[in-house]
């Protein structure tokens, strides 16, 4: 494709988005070794809701293959990627972001999510060679729960709260989100949009990019900040479960993904929330008189949901004696609803 088809065009070509920092203000990078690296965690997630780690103890062959297989998985005919779409009203399966139906342009990505088992889907796109695809997702996952349970507890050691205070932290998660995303070369990357400015809605994401620059958070005061690709790190973001256990200390980051013109760029988020059925809601040892809770309990599921609905707005929605209001959207074009 030559030029960017309208549905596609996020910007007018003057108000490309203008960079707060001059490369002065950079998102931390924390070696997971430091012997402060509680103190270190707990900065990062308060002045920015993201981070990358390094010295993580994921093996490097592991996510090198998970790249391997989506890397194969998006290069594989449209007809065979439909094969695997994700039913209207379902989670798992090909398409496009679920947050698109909020925005009135096209986002220039695919993508691919997986809740539970990939088997179903993997079997549609691999009829044949679908369960080695399926063992990296797997085992991928499994490291990824480790890493994710070892900074739950730096996250809620940085608060002053032990495990024994959050009780179901050391209990099996549900079956976490792993979501792939796919952003080909794209003819006009100034005025395209990979994937449009968001929260999770996890208590944390763990995020690995391929070697191609994207991905920014934006910072309260700074803008917009580019997250550079680091060999061997991981990014992790605080999602909006964890902004509503923290009351609000640690506030889940905006983040989105810009398009490039020669390199086609994959990213796998692993989403980690709590098990289902346990309400999250400010911990105790965080609020007092002063400080009163300022959401109510809410379940992973019934979030997603407030997500799926609202979306910039779910928060809000579940914020006790507040405005509903949402986070503005100016750089990234106009924003339905
Ligand atoms: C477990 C989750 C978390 C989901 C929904 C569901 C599966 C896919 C996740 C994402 C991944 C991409 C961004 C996001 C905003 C999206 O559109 O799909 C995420 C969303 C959320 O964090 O709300
Ligand atoms: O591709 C990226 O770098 C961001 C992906 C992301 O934010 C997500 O999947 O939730
Ligand atoms: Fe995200």
């Amino acid at each position: 494709m030559e030029e960017l088809p309208e549905s596609h065009a996020w910007l007018s070509l003057d108000d490309s988005p203008s960079y707060g920092s001059l490369g002065q203000d950079q998102v931390p990078v924390i070696n997971l070794n430091s012997p402060n690296v509680m103190k270190l965690v707990g900065y990062a997630c308060k002045t920015w809701g993201v981070f990358q780690v390094t010295n993580h103890g994921v093996p490097v062959k592991l996510v090198e293959e998970m790249e391997g297989a989506c890397r194969k998985l998006f290069t594989l005919p449209i007809q065979q990627k439909l094969q695997a779409a994700r039913a209207p009203n379902g989670v798992s399966g090909y398409g496009v972001a679920r947050i698109s139906s909020f925005f009135p342009k096209l986002m220039w990505s695919e993508g691919f999510t997986i809740v539970g088992s990939p088997y179903e889907h993997a079997r549609k796109l691999w009829p044949e060679g679908y369960s080695s695809f399926c063992d990296v997702i797997e085992e991928y996952k499994e490291e990824m729960n480790k890493l994710a349970q070892r900074l739950m507890s730096l996250i809620l050691g940085s608060l002053g709260v032990t495990l024994d205070d959050v009780k179901w932290a050391t209990l099996q998660g549900p079956s976490p989100a792993l979501q792939l995303n796919s952003y080909p070369t794209c003819p006009d990357p100034d005025r395209a949009m990979g994937l449009a400015a968001h929260t999770d809605s996890t208590l944390l994401t763990i995020l690995h990019q391929t070697n191609t620059s994207g991905l920014e958070a934006h910072k309260e005061g700074t803008g917009w900040v580019p997250i550079p690709p680091i060999r061997h790190a991981l990014v992790v973001n605080v999602g909006d479960l964890l902004h509503i256990l923290s009351n609000g200390l640690y506030t889940s980051v905006l983040h989105r993904a810009m398009v490039n013109r020669t390199q086609h760029r994959l990213s796998v988020a692993y989403l980690y929330g709590p098990p289902s059925n346990i309400q999250i809601s400010p911990l105790p040892k965080l609020t007092d008189k002063v400080h009163p809770p300022l959401y109510r309990p809410v379940t992973w599921s019934e979030y997603l949901g407030a997500k799926a609905k609202h979306f910039n707005k779910a928060l809000s929605s579940v914020r006790l004696c507040a405005p509903l209001t949402g986070f503005t959207n100016d750089h990234n074009g106009v924003q339905v609803g």
